[in-house]
């Protein structure tokens, strides 16, 4: 997208009342670090809901101090920043891709927290990667220290999709019932939808106690997707399938007999015509548009 059409979209979400816009990832490169920082200038400042809100505007970052400070870089300009900050946490990820044991993890997501307030973003979003596969006591003890050093969201990710939404929804409850300090914070659901349960997944989180939901516009996302915000697909470039709930083209379109029963047309009931035929498609066979037009007026 360009940086036109991401300004658009973010001024539309913010629009909607969208609460948080994660507008990208400033380190990742130099033009996701310009985009966060438009987003944050025109929209992280001016742009209100209809109750008058303006949202916080969040910027990802690995755990380092380079990722952090770019993040600032681009963030600061907002009225509310916030940087979300992550590092992996189940056993597969901290071996094979960190190589680091878990007290090295632990101390990278504290100090990296710290470093980040120090910096004076004073919401700072922290997410144990692969949560959904992660010991849970190293969990606890991994968001505790998080929350110690001034996390004031955690973030909980289904990263590879891999849990279902019972499942999902007990790590969720866990966290609350097991986190030193998890009173003090707000517990967010991130997941994804390689098993098709991400909507499923983040309802069950909600249920349990969280209070923010990622989403993403028409589920877009790495692999199958995230839980998704039915939205626009005009500049995602990704073509939204016709039988997708909310926005697919036939969402709102029906042409068999027995569903079209209740519906009004022209605002009167026409339940008395519609039942002896199969179909509307049936039906329009032997009455037309203005045969149908003269019943409705008489
Ligand atoms: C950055 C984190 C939250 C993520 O995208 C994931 O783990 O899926």
């Amino acid at each position: 997208m360009t940086p036109k059409q991401k300004l658009y979209i973010a001024r539309h979400l913010a629009k909607l009342g969208i609460d948080i816009i994660e507008a990208g990832f400033p380190a990742s490169n130099k033009a996701d670090l310009e985009n966060v920082k438009l987003i944050a200038h025109e929209v992280g400042n001016t742009v209100v809901d209809s109750d008058g809100h303006i949202p916080v505007i969040c910027g990802l970052a690995r755990c380092n101090k380079n990722d952090i400070d770019k993040a600032w870089e681009a963030l600061k300009y907002a009225k509310f920043p916030r940087i979300h900050i992550f590092i992996a946490t189940s056993e597969i990820h901290m071996k094979y891709k960190l190589k680091m044991s878990k007290e090295e993890v632990i101390e990278k997501a504290r100090t990296m927290v710290a470093y980040a307030r120090s910096l004076g973003c004073i919401d700072v979003q922290f997410s144990p990667e692969d949560a959904g596969r992660s010991e849970r006591e190293f969990l606890y003890e991994i968001l505790a220290e998080a929350i110690q050093e001034g996390a004031t969201t955690l973030c909980i990710p289904d990263t590879v999709g891999y849990n279902w939404p019972r499942e999902f929804g007990q790590l969720i409850a866990d966290i609350r019932a097991n986190t030193p300090g998890v009173e003090n914070v707000i517990i967010s659901t991130h997941c994804h939808n390689d098993l098709g349960m991400a909507t499923a997944n983040t309802l069950e989180g909600a249920y349990s106690g969280a209070r923010q939901v990622e989403v993403t516009i028409n589920g877009i996302g790495e692999r199958a997707g995230n839980a998704s915000l039915e939205e626009v697909e005009k500049y995602s470039g990704m073509l939204v399938q016709p039988h997708k709930a909310i926005v697919g083209a036939n969402a709102f379109a029906h042409e068999s007999g027995i569903h079209e029963l209740g519906y009004d047309f022209e605002g009167k009931e026409l339940n008395d015509l519609f039942w002896r035929f199969k179909s509307v498609a049936e039906m329009k066979k032997v009455i037309t548009n203005d045969d149908l037009m003269a019943l409705v007026s008489n």
